[in-house]
């Protein structure tokens, strides 16, 4: 197995730089996406952090989450660039397998750079995503983006305030859970003083895969969730429904906008509900997750053979005009709720070009009429914008404050 451990990661740049040179001399023809997603298969390899785009989004998704909102603790812009220009370099680090700064053992009179939990363990396509909310833009007095505005109330939301919102979001995946929750862990720790966590989630079971090769993953509800989902290598649907194009401030362009959503399961209810309530509620078999009329996963959709408030039919973009998100969630269990409970459901990940074209109008039509209402409940929600890709040398956002 390629060794991507924080020891055997020099080796593993030089692979790289190999191969970026086998490319540049004409003998590989990937496109830069193709090119992150075979990199990316390798198992614990490492995914590139600079691009066009931020990793976490496009790329392929890993098995795990650890996604913390921050707020600022304060209101001047070069302190928040700052804490961002130090969040950037440790991600550049992290993300690549090596240790925060000076590593997890050195000066012994002085807390080391680096928590430590990671030593040993590879990258493990170790992704940071970066978003600024509305109160990010309020607190510091820049002119936010025209698309990024609080999201309206659904009807049936139960949001809890302690798990909503947030002046900045990081989404940090990975395939070991170790992996994520060290990284989160070190950026709040750099945040110290400027910023701290007001709320976090951790994730398991991806929900959606942007690999439609790979194995469709199951939700907790036990079907199969993220069939019909942008490809991360679907060029022309990324540009129109994912990255924002010149419509966004220069810093937003290749960015996206993200709707997070914490949405609590009745599990118990679920189980107690027949096999064939549970197939109409989806408008898909449970076993193949064919859709209702075909016999395949992956048969086209055919919106008339499908009960009328069936989930399915409600979110296509045939039913809505063409609204369309690029799905990453993951499943979450934290425990039981004083009444014995599963506290267990799904975190919705929904990145847009425009929410307004993407998850606003679909969850109006699901807030209204979807039978899942009856098992499910949203108790937390954000919206963020995430900025386009880091160019080396840069900063997360960096275009925002010059
Ligand atoms: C506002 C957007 C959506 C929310 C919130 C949402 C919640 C939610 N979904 C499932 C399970 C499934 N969803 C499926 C498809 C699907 N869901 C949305 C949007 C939201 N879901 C879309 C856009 C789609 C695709 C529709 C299409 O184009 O066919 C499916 C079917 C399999 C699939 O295609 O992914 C399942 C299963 C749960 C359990 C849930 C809240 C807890
Ligand atoms: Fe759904």
């Amino acid at each position: 197995m390629a060794d991507f451990s924080r020891r055997g990661v020099l080796a593993g740049a030089g692979l790289a730089v190999g191969a970026g040179a086998a490319a540049g001399a004409g003998l590989m023809r990937l496109t830069e996406t193709e090119t992150e997603t075979v990199r990316a298969a390798a198992p614990g390899g490492p995914i590139p952090f600079h691009g066009p785009h931020q990793a976490g989004i496009a790329t392929p998704v890993q098995d795990r989450l650890h996604f913390a909102a921050f707020d600022l603790g304060t209101d001047a812009p070069a302190e928040a660039a700052e804490l961002l220009r130090r969040w950037t370099a440790a991600a550049v680090r992290m993300t690549a397998g090596q240790e925060v700064g000076g590593g997890a053992t050195g000066a012994e009179l002085a807390p080391p750079d680096d928590t430590g939990e990671a030593l040993e363990l590879p990258a493990s396509r170790l992704t940071l995503t970066v978003g600024f909310g509305p109160s990010f833009f309020e607190k510091l007095r820049l002119p936010a983006p025209d698309r990024l505005r609080e999201l309206p109330r659904f009807p049936a939301d139960k949001l809890d305030p302690a798990r909503s919102g947030g002046d900045i979001c990081v989404q940090a995946c990975a395939d070991d859970p170790q992996v994520a929750v060290h990284a989160v862990r070190n950026l709040a720790r750099i945040a110290f003083g400027t910023a701290s966590v007001r709320w976090s989630q951790l994730g398991f079971g991806k929900t959606s895969s942007t690999t439609p090769q790979a194995q469709t993953p199951r939700n907790l509800m036990g079907f199969k969730d993220g069939t019909r989902n942008i490809a991360g290598t679907d060029r022309a649907a990324l540009d129109a429904h994912v990255w924002v194009g010149r419509e966004g401030p220069e810093w937003l362009r290749g960015g996206s906008y993200l709707v997070a959503r914490r949405i609590r399961m009745h599990i118990e209810t679920w189980d107690r509900t027949s096999l064939k309530e549970q197939e109409d509620i989806f408008g898909r078999t449970k076993r193949e997750g064919a859709p209702y009329g075909a016999a395949r996963e992956h048969d086209p959709v055919r919106l008339d053979r499908l009960p009328a408030d069936a989930h399915v039919r409600l979110a296509h973009p045939d039913s809505l005009g063409g609204a369309t998100i690029l799905r990453r969630g993951y499943s979450f269990t934290d425990g039981s709720d004083g009444l014995g409970r599963l506290d267990a459901g799904l975190f919705f990940l929904a990145y847009q070009r425009d929410p307004e074209k993407g998850f606003i109008p679909i969850q109006r039509a699901l807030a209204a009429r979807d039978p899942l209402n009856e098992y499910i409940q949203h108790v937390g929600s954000g919206i963020w914008a995430c900025p386009g890709g880091v160019p080396a040398g840069s900063f997360w956002g960096e275009a925002l404050f010059s």
